[in-house]
């Protein structure tokens, strides 16, 4: 299967309006991959909390609109990295949306690790309590959101749920740009997927985004690449090699699982 990432950038220098309708003409250029990958809060903008008021909206709002349409132009399945969720309560989520060819939302997740600590998002969203698969005609996808990288237990979730490939988007800093490279390939590498981690670029908020977009497969190797530019990453992966892996190097046969017991943790 043919996947793209697109890298995309992120500033204040046009609405979100103005950048989905960016977005989607990138995604409707991309006929024939299988999957395409958007970033984190490309919309409103990760770092941009005085937007998230202004352009949070809900999964069937106007970036679902567009890019369900973009999908189906596409007919691609498209994962639409997250927006700035807001529910019927007025509770606010940095929710990832994924479609299928037809444009059919078939999966949602609301980002578990809120990132921020006594700040920005760790305080002005909900955090969300499900781990979400989503089966596609190549292979299960997982959904996990930036900040996620760093708590492996929500990516072991995700492969005893059945995950094959884990699509996460991300507004990483660029000042931590060694953590999501070794974060990347380690989480590849540990669950034995193929890992499609997708950043912005871009500043805004007073953040400059890492961009370095990666493709990693279930050896850990990188398949793929970005720079610090807007721009799309394409790489075909052979969805057999999860198997082929999991059978030649048999490391999660020999998980103890004892050693998950709720005493310990
Ligand atoms: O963990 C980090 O260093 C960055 C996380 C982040 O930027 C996010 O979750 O939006």
């Amino acid at each position: 299967m043919r996947a793209s990432l697109l890298q995309l950038s992120v500033d204040s220098s046009e609405s979100a309006d103005e950048r989905r309708h960016r977005a989607a003409s990138l995604v409707r250029g991309r006929a024939g991959d299988d999957l395409v990958v958007l970033p984190e809060l490309w919309t409103a903008g990760a770092w941009a909390y005085d937007r998230w008021g202004h352009d949070a909206e809900g999964v069937d709002g106007p970036t679902a609109e567009v890019m369900s349409a973009a999908a189906r132009r596409a007919g691609a399945w498209l994962h639409a990295g997250s927006i700035v969720e807001r529910d019927e309560d007025g509770t606010r989520y940095n929710t990832a949306l994924l479609f299928d060819r037809e444009g059919e939302l078939r999966g949602s997740y609301r980002k578990i690790h809120r990132y921020g600590f006594d700040t920005g998002e760790a305080t002005m969203m909900g955090g969300g309590d499900d781990i979400v698969t989503v089966p596609t005609d190549f292979g299960v996808i997982g959904l996990a959101i930036c900040y996620d990288l760093r708590f492996p237990e929500l990516f072991r979730g995700l492969l005893d749920a059945g995950a094959e490939l884990i699509v996460v988007p991300a507004a990483w800093p660029a000042a931590r740009l060694s953590h999501w490279q070794l974060l990347t390939r380690t989480r590849a590498l540990e669950e034995q997927v193929f890992l499609l981690a997708c950043c912005a670029v871009g500043t805004h908020g007073g953040m400059e985004q890492g961009g370095h977009s990666m493709v990693v497969d279930p050896w850990g190797t990188v398949l793929g690449a970005a720079g610090t530019a807007q721009e799309t990453v394409t790489v075909d992966l052979d969805m057999a090699e999860v198997t082929r892996i999991r059978t030649d190097l048999p490391v999660l046969r020999d998980r103890v699982l004892a050693i998950a017991a709720p005493e310990h943790r």
